[in-house]
């Protein structure tokens, strides 16, 4: 059995959890390799939301191919969520019915289209770090470096500017949102390849400590939580093996 419980999901291959399915039904279910990858940023948003969630790790091509065959990938990809009784693909699709469902997505159209334009910077940031990793190791370290530049030139200015702008705690309408939870994840992310990339953004430093510091946050960063890390040489080989490329 691969499904895991939100406390269980501490090392992808631990030993196989005793699951309650009376308990467990209402808890969406996220279908993905055991790292990053696209699915980070769902987890971090559902965790955010203080939403359990279960998950199953893809390890072999079968999994994959028995999820293609009950036709559950819309476009034969991960990754894969199943909430409220759907079957769920897209990241981006996924993330903003959660971000809406969780009262995350701002107050009107306006402050969501704000939020549309912060969220898929970050997420084009991160989806170049996420690639990375799959570059020839001889290449990694120029592409690693190229993306730490691209935070501190495009990216990071800009989020510096709109805190310093508006003078707020929060990106968007002085509220909490699905911006501030990926801003953060990006943040993060890009501090693991380069550890005092925020000096020149005090702003964002500040950010930093305080988003981490929201309770549901602050347990997604504890050691045990969902939360994945970087990715590894069995991360990458799982992938590559899993869909054969
Ligand atoms: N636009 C999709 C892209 C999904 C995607 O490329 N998923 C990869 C894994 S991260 C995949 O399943 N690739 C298999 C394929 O495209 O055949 C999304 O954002 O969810």
């Amino acid at each position: 059995m691969l499904g895991r419980t939100w406390a269980a999901t501490i090392l992808c291959h631990g030993a196989p959890q005793e699951t309650r399915p009376e308990v467990m039904a209402s808890k969406p279910k996220l279908y993905y390799f055991c790292g990053r990858g696209r699915m980070e940023s769902i987890r971090w948003l559902l965790a955010a939301a203080g939403v359990e969630f279960e998950e199953e790790f893809l390890e072999t091509r079968e999994q994959y191919e028995k999820l293609q065959e009950d036709g559950r990938l819309l476009f034969g990809q991960v990754p894969l969520v199943e909430i409220d009784g759907m079957t769920l693909t897209q990241t981006r699709a996924i993330l903003s019915y959660l971000a809406a469902k969780y009262n995350l997505y701002g107050k009107d159209l306006k402050e969501r289209v704000r939020i549309d334009m912060y969220v898929d910077g970050t997420l084009d940031l991160m989806l170049t770090i996420a690639l990375a990793a799959f570059s020839a190791p001889e290449d990694r370290e120029k592409a690693q470096a190229s993306i730490v530049q691209k935070a501190k030139t495009r990216y990071f200015p800009a989020f510096e500017k709109i805190l310093k702008d508006h003078g707020e705690d929060y990106l968007i309408g002085n509220k909490f949102s699905w911006a501030d939870i990926q801003l953060l994840e990006a943040i993060l992310m890009v501090e693991e390849l380069d550890a005092p990339v925020l000096s020149d953004f005090p702003l964002l430093k500040a950010f930093k400590t305080r988003i981490s510091n929201i309770p549901t946050i602050k347990k997604f960063l504890q050691p045990g939580s969902p939360r994945k890390p970087p990715p590894d040489r069995h991360y990458v080989e799982t992938v590559r093996r899993v869909l054969q490329f």
